[in-house]
């Protein structure tokens, strides 16, 4: 199961990427422009300066990179750029442009000093990629019209454009492409403080009255982003609607998102599933990634890709050479407590086992 495909998993609530009630509801939700952004005080600053200047010397904007976990604001700040820039945008992404003709039609179609906002920029195939080089730098590319020994290359002046980038993984983009960029910016995940505020705004957008203490028990679940915060502030606005005076206080904030199955922390039933099987089955690990999964009933790549990367982040999980590894916190977390004597691995390596040792799975995870 892909847990972050929004056809696959429209019950996941803190997953990263966008569901369909997100993308209906966010256009309304997005700050216009860099004094309604909250956070990310340096990546501000510095577009800031950067967008002042182009527009002072009346210039097109360089190319800016974005990169950060979904969720975070890189489209938002895509939009930003062009309203900064008086500019209009046009959106497109990586796998959307498959082949480099794909991208010369866009780009021989853009306005002089629009922004094209190209989402998922490490997914773009590689003659699209090489086509963008030479797009960026020169503002020209090379139609090739024809196949074989009679192909000729056709080169086609474009207009000046700025490139925003976005990427979940700017490790993966080759160093010819990074350079291209004149302003890389790296989005972190919000502080708990910063997601109130994202929470006090969006509920202020949609009419919806939240207590300080409200906003704070959701901004701590919501796992450094500012999607997931306006999420939770929509499920949890539901649950006060029905079952309460609409009010958003803390225990109305805490009951509905202990329905919705999130807990304090953010963690959601997967992860909780990674957890408690890691401290109960194998008393805290070291356990393989493929005897992890199957306890928990799970493929490895969900386990791998979906549960771990919070934990890991949250400081609740570990990953060793021999094997997953709980973490004290995790163990506090749980409300459980560490053995005194760690267990001894049971030939359990990282690449994986056979099952739970003896202890079954059907009572933890039957349901
Ligand atoms: N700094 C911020 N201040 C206020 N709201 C924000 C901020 N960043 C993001 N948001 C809100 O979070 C939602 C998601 O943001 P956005 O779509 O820009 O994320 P993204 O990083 O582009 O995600 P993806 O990588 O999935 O495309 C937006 O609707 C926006 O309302």
């Amino acid at each position: 199961m892909n847990w972050d495909d929004p056809a696959e998993t429209p019950e996941r609530l803190v997953g990263g990427a966008a569901d369909r009630e997100d993308q209906a509801v966010e256009a309304a939700l997005r700050p216009k422009d860099l004094t309604e952004f909250i956070g990310q005080e340096r990546v501000r600053q510095q577009l800031d300066l950067v967008l002042r200047a182009a527009r002072q010397r009346g210039a097109t904007a360089d190319h800016v990179l974005l990169s950060g976990a979904p969720g975070l604001g890189k489209t938002t700040l895509s939009m930003i750029i062009a309203a900064e820039m008086g500019a209009p945008i046009r959106i497109t992404s990586g796998p959307a442009i498959q082949h480099a003709g794909d991208l010369a039609a866009i780009l021989s179609s853009l306005q002089e000093g629009e922004v094209l906002f190209l989402d998922e920029i490490h997914r773009m195939s590689r003659p699209a990629e090489e086509m963008l080089y030479m797009a960026m730098e020169d503002f020209r590319v090379d139609v090739i019209v024809g196949k074989g020994p009679g192909a000729t290359a056709i080169p086609l002046e474009l207009p000046p454009f700025t490139l925003v980038g976005a990427t979940t993984r700017a490790g993966l983009l080759p160093p010819p492409l990074r350079d291209r960029f004149g302003f890389t910016a790296h989005m972190e995940f919000y502080a708990p403080a910063e997601l109130e505020r994202v929470i006090h705004r969006s509920a202020g957008l949609l009419d919806v009255e939240v207590a300080a203490e409200g906003a704070a028990e959701i901004a701590g679940r919501s796992r450094g982003t500012p999607r997931i915060a306006n999420r939770l502030l929509r499920r949890v606005r539901d649950y006060a609607q029905v079952r309460a005076d609409g009010v958003i206080t803390r225990e109305i904030a805490a009951q509905a998102l202990e329905v919705y199955e999130v807990d304090g922390r953010g963690l959601d039933r997967l992860d909780l599933a990674v957890l408690r099987a890691l401290l109960t089955l194998f008393g805290g690990g070291p356990v393989g990634l493929s005897t992890l999964a199957v306890a928990v009933g799970e493929e490895r790549e969900t386990v791998e890709e979906v549960a771990e990367p919070f934990l890991v982040r949250e400081g609740l999980l570990a990953r060793t050479p021999r094997g997953r590894v709980a973490t004290p916190a995790a163990w506090a977390h749980l409300g459980l407590v560490a053995p005194q004597t760690p267990p001894q691995p049971q030939g359990f390596g990282a690449g994986g086992g056979t099952g739970a040792p003896g202890t079954g799975q059907t009572g933890l995870f039957g349901s």
